[in-house]
């Protein structure tokens, strides 16, 4: 066995952070079979770059939305008669914390995530299946429709309904765009996609509070405009659902080869393509094998239970921490402290802090590295809330008003917990959650992370402002402890120091299968994951011509069986 003929063998597979969320990009070991691609940059990738970002900002757009669109007098006067009442004649005896308190406003709020966690799975499957062009041309009708059905809604179910068509489309963006990305992205640009995602959902945030910052002087329509104007980015979506080449790796695991070698050539710019291709086919191979039954049977085999668990916790987490609280109801917040002449101005405040520190982020995590981030993170969201909690139980007046510099000090801790979690919960989740996934869970592992992240942000959503209600400043040292709670979470049970890119597919497994807890998790199962990376760890050195005749041994062990 020489080192090229394993490199080849193994290089199709090797992991690397691709994408949010569905998959992983096939990114061969360097020095494998990778060193041989060929191509640059082409407008096809360009363009393909756009439809990423649009898809992220459409979610981000929706999620924006909201809550500035709910603080509008216009809004609440046609669908919360009730709310509009509070805001003008005064709050009476009610609680300053209750004025916004609606179940049917949480449910415009929130509904979104319900339907985008209950398409996640079949829209990764329908991806699958029929292909990555018409899953985004869906999802960009649905969008469409949405924002159609929401800007000329006249009742309340309207809205809601539109609400819920947005979600379809949501969660069929969400699954199938950034595989789109991964699969269509040369190589080298594929490691930042997970982050690009994200960057992408908190500019369509902060797009979507400066639209209602603006909306919000048009006396009797600026909501309708707010909410249609989704439509704007949703038709690039449509547009790329059209004339966009469908992705290589879809035709190739269709067995229409010759078109998706043909796709390959003209998105890298050159006749050049032999080892991508080579590549592409072996993952299509292995891809084949599993069929999604199966990748979700083994999603929860011992082998990859603490890596589910791991992603869907972390998932979970990602919006225990609040942070759609503050995205979806910043501005009615400000609002019920006595600041509603600026509470639009203040969720782009917000909005704008989120983005930067996105960015931060994206420097740090290489250099940090996951782990240490999470738990910075987590501790920063954790004081920020507290001292929220804080400001609020002592600034609170009879008349329940508020002192105005308290409601600065408010919005600059919840700039505070903003670029906490921007800068780490916000994209590591993400990351990570796709980094984890091996080659047997691949199709099922993300669906699940973006299901449960969805599911607990309608739980978030639908919740929140019954909490403020009810508990008050309280509400903050809620999530301030479920803050601490996965901080605590992260430092014991996320293996690895800097945890990073890994460099093949049982690196992260042999990482739990080592640790002290998961390792007992995976009982036998994890023995073997370490047992195989001997053989294989062996088999690479052989391949090297590393001296001992032992490894030999095992390397030909590892060769025979196929390991
Ligand atoms: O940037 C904040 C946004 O990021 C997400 O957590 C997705 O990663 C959204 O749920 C949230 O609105």
């Amino acid at each position: 066995m020489n080192g090229a003929s394993f490199e080849q063998e193994h290089s199709g597979d090797a992991s690397q952070a691709a994408a949010v969320p569905l998959v992983r990009a096939e990114a061969p070991r360097p020095g494998g079979r990778a060193a041989h691609y060929t191509g640059h940059m082409t407008v096809y990738v360009l363009v393909v770059a756009l439809v990423s970002a649009t898809g992220g900002m459409l979610f981000g757009f929706d999620i924006g939305i909201v809550g500035g669109v709910e603080a509008m007098a216009s809004f609440q006067k046609q669908f919360f008669p009730d709310i509009y009442a509070r805001t003008v004649s005064g709050m009476g005896d009610t609680n300053a914390y209750c004025k916004f308190h609606d179940m049917r406003l949480q449910l415009f709020s929130a509904i979104m995530f319900l339907s985008g966690a209950v398409v996640a799975v079949p829209a990764g499957y329908a991806a699958r299946v029929f292909g990555r062009k018409i899953s985004m041309l869906v999802s960009g009708c649905l969008f469409l429709l949405g924002a159609g059905l929401q800007a000329g809604a006249h009742s309340l179910t309207q809205l809601i309904v539109g609400r819920c068509v947005l979600g379809l489309g949501v969660g069929t963006a969400a699954c199938v765009v950034p595989v789109y990305i991964a699969e269509v992205a040369p190589y080298a640009s594929r490691g930042g996609l997970a982050y690009l995602f994200q960057v992408a959902t908190t500019v369509g945030i902060l797009a979507a509070q400066l639209v209602n910052w603006g909306c919000q002087w048009i006396p009797d329509w600026g909501w309708r405009l707010s909410l249609g104007l989704a439509a704007m980015p949703a038709s690039i979506l449509c547009l790329g659902g059209l004339v966009l080449p469908e992705s290589p790796s879809y035709l190739i695991e269709q067995g229409r080869w010759a078109q998706g070698r043909a796709v390959l050539q003209k998105l890298r710019g050159t006749d050049e393509v032999d080892a991508e291709y080579a590549d592409i086919c072996d993952a299509a191979q292995q891809a084949a094998k599993v069929s999604n039954v199966q990748s979700w049977k083994n999603l929860v085999a011992r082998h990859n239970l603490p890596m589910f668990i791991m992603s869907t916790s972390l998932a979970a987490f990602q919006q225990l921490t609040g942070i759609n609280a503050v995205i979806f109801y910043a501005p009615i917040m400000f609002d019920s402290l006595g600041d509603s002449s600026s509470a639009l101005l203040n969720a782009v405040v917000i909005g704008a802090t989120n983005v930067l520190c996105t960015f931060v982020g994206l420097v740090l995590v290489d250099r940090w590295g996951r782990r240490p981030l999470l738990i910075q993170g987590g501790l920063q969201m954790a004081v920020s809330q507290i001292a929220t909690a804080i400001v609020l139980a002592l600034s609170f007046k009879s008349d329940g008003t508020i002192a105005s510099g308290a409601a600065i000090a408010a919005l600059v801790l919840i700039c505070v917990f903003v670029a906490g979690f921007a800068w780490s919960w916000g994209p590591i989740v993400w990351v990570l959650g796709a980094e984890i996934q091996t080659m047997d869970t691949r199709t099922s592992g993300m669906s699940a992370t973006v299901a449960v992240n969805y599911l607990c942000s309608f739980i978030i959503g639908q919740s929140f402002l019954s909490m403020l209600c009810a508990m008050e400043w309280g509400t903050f040292l809620f999530f301030a402890a479920w803050n601490l709670l996965m901080t605590v979470f992260v430092f014991f049970l996320l293996p690895g120091q800097r945890w990073g890119i890994p460099i093949e597919d049982t690196a992260y497994s042999c990482l739990f299968a080592r640790h002290p807890i998961w390792k007992r998790v995976m009982g036998r199962a994890g023995r073997a994951v370490l047992e195989r990376e001997g053989f294989r760890a062996a088999a690479w050195r052989e391949a090297r011509g590393v001296e001992g005749g032992d490894l030999r041994q095992l390397a030909k062990y590892y060769q025979t069986m196929g390991l």
